[in-house]
């Protein structure tokens, strides 16, 4: 799959990126623009004839056939034997989707106006708790269910005139602890949020924080939400119809915030706010659907991940959004590129004859800088960078503050691009030191640079722009998977060690860990002598 494009980056490897700007229009050709939204990978090695190759790729993997496949309703995700439609959440004014025959649009625009009259409901008091109008609603959901609306909700802080928003995932009692002592149960809503309505951690923690709310008020159900595919079990667990928001299978968990997995981040901002996040993912959809490959985005985005990832053999990409409100955005991708992408087998079963999906890190900038960025522009593994910033900020009256984060990005990139020549380093210290001393310490300072970046850049995180930037990525994962060979939507890594801690609960609970490892077996002695 790559042979070509291994061979043409093996006859590049000493060219330096930085040359390729001698043909004056690069940055302009070597970006992607969807409405005043632009994509630069000019600061890439990716030359013509490296997009050609690159651009071959999807021909011959089918990606168009495959993508209208997606939109279509048709049963992609193979192993599973399910729909990939978490598109349809937002195709607010298109036309039918049909899976098996039947238009699922009516079904999604229902509950969307269901979750629509909650979310009010709850925002203007119509909907109360038992000691008055709503102050707070905790999340409760882990993965999917919880690191969307959770990054979103940050994302979106200069939107929020809700009431407060917790997210509770770990089973750690430390996160249900601490958010349970920062609420009033008399004025609390709490949304269990999962899409099978068994996860251990999801189920254990709302057991806990309806025993809570029941020491306080009379009817705790009654301030209880669900956001589910299983209404036998939303039922069993107490909670009415009138306040079950369901989905279908065909909506996977890491792509289910557009639905009713959303629902905190719409009684944070209000539904008409949440309505443009989804315009935004909506508008991305099309041009996906329709933007010839070299002009569109999510297209351009996966390639280059695919030429520095499979092609040059770079593990991992770090994603470094300068909008700090972008601080769980690392995170989110996280689980949405490494659990999509993060797989050994083909889709017929094969092993894979390349690398899968990259590792993916990061934290907003500049406080990266002050941190990791060392290894990234001095280690000895190449990392390529993905910046993402806005022109502006929601704080207009310190302005010159973001521009001071503007020109930070802007130069992060540009520095690990044109990096430092020993040359220049020695000058840099010339005055302190000479002889053999100025050498050494001019080696400290040089960059070797020739280091690859993308910068996404937007006009301001609104909640449009924020729709736009999640499904730009879905669609990233959905192209980088298709080449790759790779079933995107299903995620059977995360079963094993599900299976284990069942079968290790009684033993921590007390029971005879003498069936297991020396290891397993001797930790759990440690932490048993230890007050476990
Ligand atoms: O929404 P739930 O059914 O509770 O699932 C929550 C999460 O747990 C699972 O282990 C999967 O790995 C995730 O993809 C999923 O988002």
């Amino acid at each position: 799959m790559f042979d070509d494009l291994k061979r043409h980056a093996a006859g590049i490897a000493d060219r330096r990126i930085e040359t390729l700007f001698d043909s004056s229009d690069r940055a302009e050709d070597f970006s992607v623009r969807l409405g005043d939204m632009l994509f630069d990978y000019s600061k890439t090695n990716i030359d013509e004839a490296g997009r050609g190759l690159l651009l071959d790729l999807l021909d011959r993997a089918e990606v168009a056939v495959k993508r209208d496949a997606m939109f279509n309703g048709q049963a992609i995700n193979e192993t599973e034997g399910r729909a990939v439609l978490h598109t349809a959440l937002r195709n607010l004014d298109g036309g039918p989707v049909l899976v098996d025959g039947h238009d699922v649009m009516p079904g999604v625009l229902e509950t969307l106006a269901r979750m629509e009259d909650f979310a009010s409901a709850v925002r203007d008091g119509r909907f109360a708790g038992q000691g008055g109008k709503i102050t707070d609603v905790i999340n409760i959901g882990i993965g999917g269910s919880d690191l969307g609306p959770a990054m979103a909700v940050k994302a979106l802080a200069p939107y929020h005139d809700g009431p407060r928003c917790h997210f509770v995932s770990n089973v750690d009692p430390a996160d249900i602890a601490d958010a349970l002592r920062a609420c009033d149960p008399a004025t609390t809503l709490v949304i269990v949020a999962s899409k099978t309505f068994t996860t251990i951690e999801t189920m254990t923690n709302a057991r806990t924080a309806k025993a809570w709310m029941g020491e306080s008020v009379a009817d705790p159900a009654a301030q209880f939400a669900a956001l589910s595919t299983a209404k036998d079990k939303t039922a069993a667990f107490g909670i009415d119809a009138s306040r079950v928001f369901g989905f279908e299978d065909w909506v996977g968990g890491r792509y289910s915030m557009w639905g009713p997995i959303g629902l905190s981040l719409m009684i944070a901002i209000g539904p008409e706010a949440f309505r443009a996040f989804l315009r935004g993912g909506q508008a991305m959809d099309r041009h996906f659907q329709h933007a010839g490959w070299a002009e569109n985005m999510p297209a351009m985005l996966a390639l280059v991940g695919l030429w520095h990832n499979q092609v040059l053999g770079h593990a991992t990409r770090a994603v470094l959004p300068y909008d700090n409100r972008l601080a769980r955005l690392p995170a989110y991708l996280q689980q949405l590129e490494m659990e999509s992408n993060g797989k050994g087998v083909s889709m017929d079963g094969a092993d894979l004859a390349f690398d899968s999906g990259p590792v993916v890190w990061g934290e907003p900038g500049t406080n990266g800088q002050h941190a990791f960025f060392q290894l990234i522009h001095q280690g000895t593994r190449v990392i390529p960078c993905e910046f993402l910033v806005a022109a502006r900020g929601h704080e207009d009256e310190l302005h010159h503050q973001h521009q001071l984060l503007v020109a930070n990005c802007l130069a992060q990139s540009e520095a690990l691009m044109r990096g430092r020549t020993l040359d220049e380093a020695r000058d840099k210290v010339a005055e302190k030191f000479d002889g053999a001393e100025l050498e050494r310490q001019a080696k400290h300072r040089v960059f070797p640079g020739n280091r690859p970046s993308t910068t996404l850049a937007y006009p301001q995180l609104t909640p449009e722009v924020l729709g736009q930037i999640i499904a730009l990525y879905e669609h990233r994962v959905f192209v980088e998977g298709v080449v790759l060979g790779i079933n995107s939507y299903d995620q059977w890594g995360v079963e094993l060690g599900k299976e284990l801690a069942t079968a290790l609960q009684p033993i921590v609970e007390g029971g005879d860990a003498s069936g297991k490892d020396g290891s397993t077996a001797g930790l759990v002695g440690f932490l048993r002598g230890n007050g476990l």
